[in-house]
């Protein structure tokens, strides 16, 4: 089975290149203004326009009401919308249904309990994004960099469309991909060189490791 590789929080030609040579299947980009990895509706509808079919663009929002939607959809056109906020089942579904796109809703997880906390949105979300609960102080819901016991994940029904993040880069990659198989993965602050900088020679060394997991050959 193919594995989905989501590189998020994109903010460059250079580095959406360096994501889509090494084999990404979704581009992110952040539309949280607290967040160092920011971009403009506008500006992310003209990257997303140089990405063409080759990627899937999803646009990532934490509980963002309808002007804000509005603005995002209709400048950037992403493929997907990620919500990675509190949002609830009837919010994924109104969103779902109004801009009649596909919605992966993100959880944060610490304990096997977060994760009957996706059950209310079967057959409402396309697909789930696990990612770690942010660190005591960060106003960030995401791109903190920091796991969760990948392991928890072991316990999914094995068909759940889902994407493993939280604090993955090229150096522990290959042991999540050991411990959860998951179908799908997403990287952010681990390919950067600092918050808000991706950084190619990363991205690049991202792809090695997941290749090198996957066929048992040096990265
Ligand atoms: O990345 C952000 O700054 C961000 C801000 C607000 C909501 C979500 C955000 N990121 C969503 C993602 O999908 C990240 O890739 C995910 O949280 C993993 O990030 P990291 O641990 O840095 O790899």
């Amino acid at each position: 089975m193919s594995l989905s590789i989501k590189i998020c929080g994109l903010k460059t030609p250079e580095t959406i290149a360096a994501a889509i040579e090494g084999g990404a299947s979704h581009v992110g980009f952040i539309f949280f203004a607290k967040s160092p990895r920011y971009i403009e509706p506008g500006d992310a509808g003209r990257l997303r326009q140089a990405v063409g079919g080759r990627a899937q663009a999803v646009a990532v929002v934490v509980d963002a009401n309808d002007a804000v939607l509005d603005t995002i959809v209709s400048e950037m056109k992403p493929d997907m919308l990620q919500l990675h906020g509190k949002e609830s089942p009837a919010r994924v579904a109104e969103v779902k249904q109004f801009y009649g796109l596909p919605v992966m809703k993100a959880f944060s997880v610490s304990e096997a309990a977060d994760l009957r906390k996706i059950e209310p949105y079967f057959g409402v979300a396309d697909r789930f994004l696990f990612d770690a609960k942010p660190p005591k102080g960060s106003e960030l819901p995401g791109g903190n960099g920091v796991s969760f016991d990948w392991r928890l994940l072991q316990s999914l029904d094995p068909k759940l469309d889902y994407l493993l993040s939280g604090g993955l880069n090229a150096e522990n990659i290959g042991e999540a991909l050991r411990l959860c198989n998951p179908p799908g993965i997403d990287v952010s602050s681990g390919v950067e060189s600092a918050p808000g900088v991706k950084d190619v020679g990363k991205i690049r060394a991202f792809f090695r490791a997941v290749e090198a997991a996957r066929t048992g050959r040096a990265a």
